[in-house]
């Protein structure tokens, strides 16, 4: 048995995505999801993205880190999902799917780009305090569908961003599920630039979005800035962190921004991979 795959990208965060409507793809392997993921050897990617049924909502999401483990959302990913799954014919245009971190709504817009509707953000803590290698680091923290640190910067280009970013993912405070790492500057009028060390990536990503939506949320907060925000990826890609009178459940945040499609394809797994298929 081979695996058809769609390889696609949102805003330079790049994944692998299934259609797994019918079922059959072996999400509790995660040897072969971090194989399929790896650089070189595999297809390579920041996440595996599974479109399934679902009982409650149009569709539902199940995302794995390129290390083989699921977490609960991810913005970026969830843009590509909402325009495959239209493109399938799955969804309609404006739809809405379950994560593991609760039901998002996604709009495709006509040139291709997706509207998401995130959840609510939740575990804020402004102006927390942590010890990073006998350094006193000021941060913020939010949670905005995963969990997210925000340190805000001088200047993006002079960050250790794996030293730093790796202490401060492993860092105690954050432990058992550890964090993802976002290192903040803001740049021209209202528009902030961001790079983000990924939890599961272990390494600068080329974007993240639930990362810009918390650094959006953040400098909003702080009155650094205010919504809407245009917020600049570490690939360069803009991005547009919004909180918008959706409908009747009030105002939600939104992320908008790119899904692009790169390639499909169709994975063999390699021998060792062969018991199951
Ligand atoms: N790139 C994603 C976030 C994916 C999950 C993350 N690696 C984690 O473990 O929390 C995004 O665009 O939000």
């Amino acid at each position: 048995m081979n695996i058809d795959f769609w390889k696609m990208h949102g805003a330079g965060n790049d994944f692998i995505l299934i259609d797994d409507r019918e079922g059959g793809f072996p999400a509790d392997d995660p040897q072969l999801i971090a194989e399929m993921a790896r650089r070189r050897t595999g297809i390579g990617s920041e996440g595996l993205i599974l479109i399934q049924r679902s009982g409650e909502a149009d569709l539902r999401m199940r995302f794995f880190n390129p290390d083989g483990g699921e977490v609960e959302m991810c913005g970026n990913g969830a843009r590509c999902f909402a325009r495959l799954a239209f493109d399938l014919g799955a969804a309609p245009r404006a739809m809405e799917f379950e994560t593991v971190a609760g039901r998002l709504g996604a709009e495709v817009l006509e040139d291709g780009s997706v509207r998401l509707r995130m959840t609510e953000p939740s575990g804020w803590v402004l102006d927390g305090r942590l010890e990073v290698e006998g350094e006193e680091l000021r941060y913020d923290f939010v949670n905005t569908g995963v969990p997210h640190v925000v340190l805000t910067v001088e200047d993006l280009d002079d960050v250790d961003l794996e030293g730093t970013g790796a202490a401060v993912r492993y860092h105690p405070q954050f432990a058992p599920a550890g964090t993802n790492v976002n290192f903040m500057q803001g740049c021209d009028g209202n528009t902030l630039c961001v790079r983000t060390y990924e939890r599961g990536v272990e390494g600068e990503s080329g974007a993240c979005g639930t990362g810009i939506v918390a650094c959006g949320l953040t400098a909003a907060r702080h009155g650094l800035t205010s919504l809407p925000v245009t917020v600049r990826a570490g690939s360069g890609d803009l991005l547009e962190v919004d909180r918008r009178e959706e409908n009747e459940c009030g105002p939600r945040v939104t992320l908008t921004g790119p899904a692009v499609y790169v390639y499909r394809g169709r994975w063999r797994p390699s021998p060792r991979q062969n018991k199951h298929f």
